[in-house]
């Protein structure tokens, strides 16, 4: 069919893309968008989902000296080798952790110690009071339940001064702050959060608080992007609703890259009368691909916008559904957010998949990656069972709100009978 101005085609020539090539295509906008955050140094308490500007070498060791791990009596476990079976030692002092015993041990003598405390010179091992019968000023126990060295953590047994502690580009969890204070750091060195401007399209949408309209529905695209940008440690800039025309479209997308790192928007990308994100981002940059054979969130669009001094902002098109707009976020968008706002390498922040088994057979046409939501039950001693009961339109958020997890079935996949084994996406891995 030829198209006139009158009637012009809706053929949807775009050929959809692999996610794979998806994948690729990010990795190249990511390392083109790339660049230092400044750094500012900030205390622990503060950096919980921050990222570590430089390597931490650690200035100390941890535990700083040999210490019990239990509460019961230090000796050296050279006197393990005497005949008979039972060793009967001296109680010669005590040390509690914070209380060291400062004095040597000799053959046939012991320390009542506590978990913690700093392990006395001349022993190397501990036994747990449970195995002990004191007398007096001595101290009886089996010879046989005992080994050697046991119970007695080394000095540098968790970190060795001088060594690397954390590498720069960690992405600070709880662990690695503890980790931190137990160097006796309270403050760390981290990159600035990464500046997300998240703007929504349409002249449907009305603002939440705001009286209900005929025809219209309620932005929920915004907020739940501006949550998700915000649980992965980065700063949502909210550059709220945009009218839909292309002029105000192009308008707010220049406006963005003027204060922000990275770009999203969504609604507008699909082939609609009012879809105009790929003519702005066309007219204010370069568009780098649009639709991926996926479900759901096919129009997703990406491409590279001018920022200030002309360096290229990365733009993120993600589709209007609310469940489209979340998926393409999750699949694509955050792992390279991650990746400019500073984490490192992709495989670091390419979110696990684990395995399951399907609780019933699953509809799936082969030609695109499909993400079903899905709730994922523990089976003792098993593969966990995965149950797709759940609505599976892209405009059902409560379906999104009901799921823990997202069955990932690929590209070439057709029907997937009950009992049989999937990769499984865990919702909560991902925030
Ligand atoms: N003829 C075709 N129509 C559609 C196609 C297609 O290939 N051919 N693709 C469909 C798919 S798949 C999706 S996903 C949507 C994506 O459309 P857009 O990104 O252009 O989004 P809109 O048309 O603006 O909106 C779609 C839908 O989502 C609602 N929406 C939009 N923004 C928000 C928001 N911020 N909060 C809540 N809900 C929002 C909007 O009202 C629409 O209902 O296109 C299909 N159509
Ligand atoms: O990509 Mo759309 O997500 O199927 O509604």
């Amino acid at each position: 069919m030829t198209s006139s101005p009158n009637h012009p085609s809706h053929a949807d020539t775009t050929p959809d893309l692999h996610v794979d090539e998806v994948h690729q295509r990010i990795a190249r906008l990511v390392a083109r968008g790339r660049k230092d955050l400044p750094t500012e140094q900030i205390a622990l308490g503060e950096a919980v989902g921050r990222i570590l500007a430089a390597d931490v070498l650690s200035p100390v060791s941890v535990p700083p000296h040999d210490n019990a791990a239990m509460d019961g009596y230090a000796f050296s476990g050279a006197a393990l080798q005497s005949a008979g079976a039972e060793l009967d030692l001296r109680v010669v002092g005590k040390a509690r952790a914070g209380a060291p015993w400062n004095g040597q041990l000799g053959p046939g003598e012991a320390l009542r110690i506590m978990t913690g405390a700093v392990m006395p010179r001349g022993a190397d091992t501990v036994v747990p009071q449970e195995l002990c019968q004191p007398q007096a000023d001595r101290v009886r126990f089996d010879r046989l339940r005992v080994v050697a060295g046991a119970h007695c953590r080394k000095a540098g047994e968790d970190l060795r001064a001088g060594g690397l502690a954390l590498a720069a580009g960690t992405r600070l969890a709880p662990a690695a702050l503890g980790l931190l204070a137990s160097l006796g750091q309270a403050e760390v060195n981290v990159r600035r959060r990464l500046r997300v401007a998240v703007l929504s399209t349409g002249d449907e949408l009305l603002q939440p608080g705001e009286p209900p309209r005929p025809g219209a529905i309620y932005d929920s695209n915004r907020t739940t992007l501006s949550a998700l940008v915000r649980s992965l440690g980065l700063a949502p800039l909210d550059l709220g609703p945009v009218p839909d025309r292309a002029d105000a479209l192009a308008a707010a997308l220049t406006d963005a890259g003027r204060q922000a790192d990275v770009v999203i928007s969504s609604g507008g990308v699909s082939v609609g009368e009012a879809d105009h994100t790929r003519s702005a981002l066309a007219a204010s940059g370069e568009l780098a691909f649009w639709h991926v054979a996926m479900r759901p969130g096919r129009p997703f669009a990406a491409g590279v916008l001018t920022g200030d001094a002309g360096a290229p902002l990365p733009f993120f098109g993600l589709p209007g559904n609310p469940v489209a707009a979340m998926v393409s976020f999750l699949v694509f968008v955050r792992p390279a957010l991650l990746q400019l706002a500073g984490c490192g390498a992709a495989e670091a922040v390419a979110p696990p998949l684990v395995r399951a088994r399907t609780s019933r057979a699953l509809r799936k046409r082969p030609g695109r990656t499909e993400y079903q939501r899905a709730v994922l039950r523990r089976v003792p001693g098993a593969l966990p069972v995965v149950d797709v009961a759940l609505n599976q339109s892209s405009a059902v958020l409560s379906a999104m709100v009901a799921a823990d997890a997202l069955v990932v079935l690929p590209h070439d996949q057709g029907h997937v009978d009950a009992d049989e084994e999937v990769d499984v996406l865990l919702l909560d891995t991902l925030s």
